[in-house]
């Protein structure tokens, strides 16, 4: 009976598959090439064939890291909108980026591109307008300008031993280093549970190795966002801790991490809830109800996920940044030592200490952030928004509703007609006279409704470690660095082939 069950099954099968793609699939890339909505949008064709193989083919291929790049040539031969998939068209018009990314916007995020399981209830993957702000403005406060300075004692005491660390040794792996020093900073500011990663002999604690180990898997999470789930849903929920451990020593070290995340809010909270008051930490407003607000206190899962992403959402961020920061200073010496020049001014000795609203005051390291950001991107998948109800007319088209915007900011960054020369590292270009439509173009903190949170402490961590680094120690690249390590694919951040190893001599004067 069964057999004879499982025979009918199977020839049932196969001519469903041909019907499939003999059938289904030629008529429904017709269907998309001339009678969809979005037909008359231009872009390669070939892709509409099938999304999903699509996406498959980016994975296998290697195509999925350079994409951006393959993004920016795709609008060089079709024009500011390509229909990159059959509902989705890739932007580069900058009125229509600060349309779709004003505060009050119509275009929420693209739920697709906004499922990362770790974070799933947390602000990051909010779509709804009104959840995210009232969300937001329970955090923000603890962002502000202001905010940050009153905890900079936070940000100083991780620099002196970052500084005091890189002595002890004598080959120096930057990019490791940097993301240390961010994490240690961002857990003493966030639940006061410093991670002590900066006194991990070589910065490689065994969570870090495994981030490195893991970050490709974002690859699958972008684009098979519900294989991805069901993966990550198997090694939270079904197996237990050591289980995972021992099919995957990263996934386990990612998972402690997590734990203690996770386990640092909930001390917090438990904490406040008992009366304590003095408290450093940025979920004090999640941890009660503001009916005036119309904001419940955060669940269990929302405080966890929103403890790991600060971590998530800052700590390569900027730590990126610094890495791109120094390897050009180095790279590029008359540079470095005009901004040694104008740090001298402030910091008379190579020990000396400096406020960041001091460093606020030298134009020249502004300007090597501002290009360095430039360089740095912040997320560099593009950032997708949904058209909303009614559809939106953009560049000549009707997009109706649920059509996937996406805009790069590597695209804006490194348009030439903005950026002359735009793959040269130039600090110079932000001392011009007039700098507004250069500002308009750069936007790695994203803008409007759902710009970066952290941008603030962002900015700090950059000017108070660059200006303390460059006047401490004179930086040279290790014997076997090479130019290629700095090379980065796109999965989701900026992900560099190699690191950014140094040795560092203490400036005497
Ligand atoms: C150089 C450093 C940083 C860069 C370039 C950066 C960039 C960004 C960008 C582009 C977004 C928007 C993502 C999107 O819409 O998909 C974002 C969101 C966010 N960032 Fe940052 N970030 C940085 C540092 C930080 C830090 C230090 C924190 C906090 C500790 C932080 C917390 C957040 C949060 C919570 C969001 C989600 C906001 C929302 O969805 O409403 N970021 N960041």
């Amino acid at each position: 009976m069964l057999e004879k069950l499982l025979g009918f099954a199977f020839r049932g099968l196969i001519p469903a598959i041909c019907a499939y793609l003999l059938l289904y699939i030629p008529l429904r890339f017709v269907y998309r090439l001339y009678f969809h909505p979005l037909a008359k949008v231009p872009g390669p064709k070939l892709r509409l064939i099938s999304d999903s193989a699509t996406r498959l083919h980016s994975i296998i291929t290697g195509a999925y890291g350079r994409s951006v790049f393959d993004l920016r040539v795709m609008h060089e031969q079709y024009g500011p909108i390509v229909r990159i998939f059959s509902n989705e068209v890739h932007l580069n018009d900058i009125d229509t980026y600060n349309q779709i990314y004003k505060v009050g916007t119509k275009f929420p995020k693209t739920a697709f591109y906004y499922t990362y399981p770790a974070a799933q209830y947390s602000t990051f993957a909010l779509l709804d307008f009104k959840a995210a702000q009232i969300r937001r403005s329970a955090i923000l406060p603890y962002f502000s300008k202001q905010a940050v300075r009153k905890v900079e004692w936070i940000l100083q005491e991780k620099i002196d031993l970052f500084l005091n660390r890189v002595s002890e040794m004598d080959t120096i792996n930057l990019s490791r280093g940097f993301r240390c020093l961010i994490c240690d900073i961002i857990t003493t500011y966030s639940y006061e549970k410093c991670y002590e990663a900066l006194r991990d002999p070589n910065f490689s604690p065994s969570w870090l190795l495994a981030f490195e180990e893991l970050v490709g898997a974002n690859r699958v999470c972008f684009t098979f966002p519900k294989v991805f789930e069901f993966m990550s849903w198997v090694f939270e929920t079904l197996l237990p801790r050591p289980t995972v451990k021992k099919l995957s020593p990263e996934m386990g070290s990612m998972m402690e991490f997590q734990d203690t995340c996770s386990k640092a809010v909930l001390d917090q909270q438990k904490r406040w809830l008992a009366g304590e008051r003095n408290i450093t930490t940025i979920f004090e407003q999640l941890f009660q109800d503001d009916p005036k607000k119309g904001r419940k206190a955060a669940t269990k899962d929302e405080l966890e996920d929103e403890a790991f992403l600060v971590i998530a959402a800052g700590m390569d961020t900027s730590a990126h940044a610094l890495t791109v920061a120094v390897y050009y200073l180095v790279k590029y010496p008359d540079i470095q030592a005009k901004l040694l020049e104008d740090l001298k001014t402030v910091l008379p000795n190579p020990r000396s200490e400096v406020k960041e609203e001091t460093l606020e005051q030298l134009p020249f390291l502004q300007a090597v952030i501002k290009e360095t950001f430039r360089f740095s991107h912040g997320v560099v998948n593009p950032m997708a928004r949904d058209v909303p109800a009614g559809g939106a007319n953009i560049l000549g088209y009707h997009l109706p509703q649920a059509t996937v915007t996406l805009n790069s900011h590597y695209i804006y960054h490194m348009n030439p007609e903005v950026f002359p020369e735009p793959f040269t590292w130039n600090p110079e270009r932000w001392l011009a006279q007039d700098t507004k439509e250069v500002e308009n173009y750069l936007m790695p903190f994203s803008r409007g409704a759902r710009i970066c949170v952290g941008l603030n402490l962002a900015w700090a961590e950059l000017l108070l470690t660059l200006a303390r680094l460059i006047r401490r120690y004179d930086i040279s690249f290790t014997d076997d660095f090479t130019d290629d390590n700095m090379d980065w694919v796109t999965w989701f951040l900026p992900i560099t082939q190699g690191m950014l190893t140094v040795t560092m001599k203490e400036r005497t004067e």
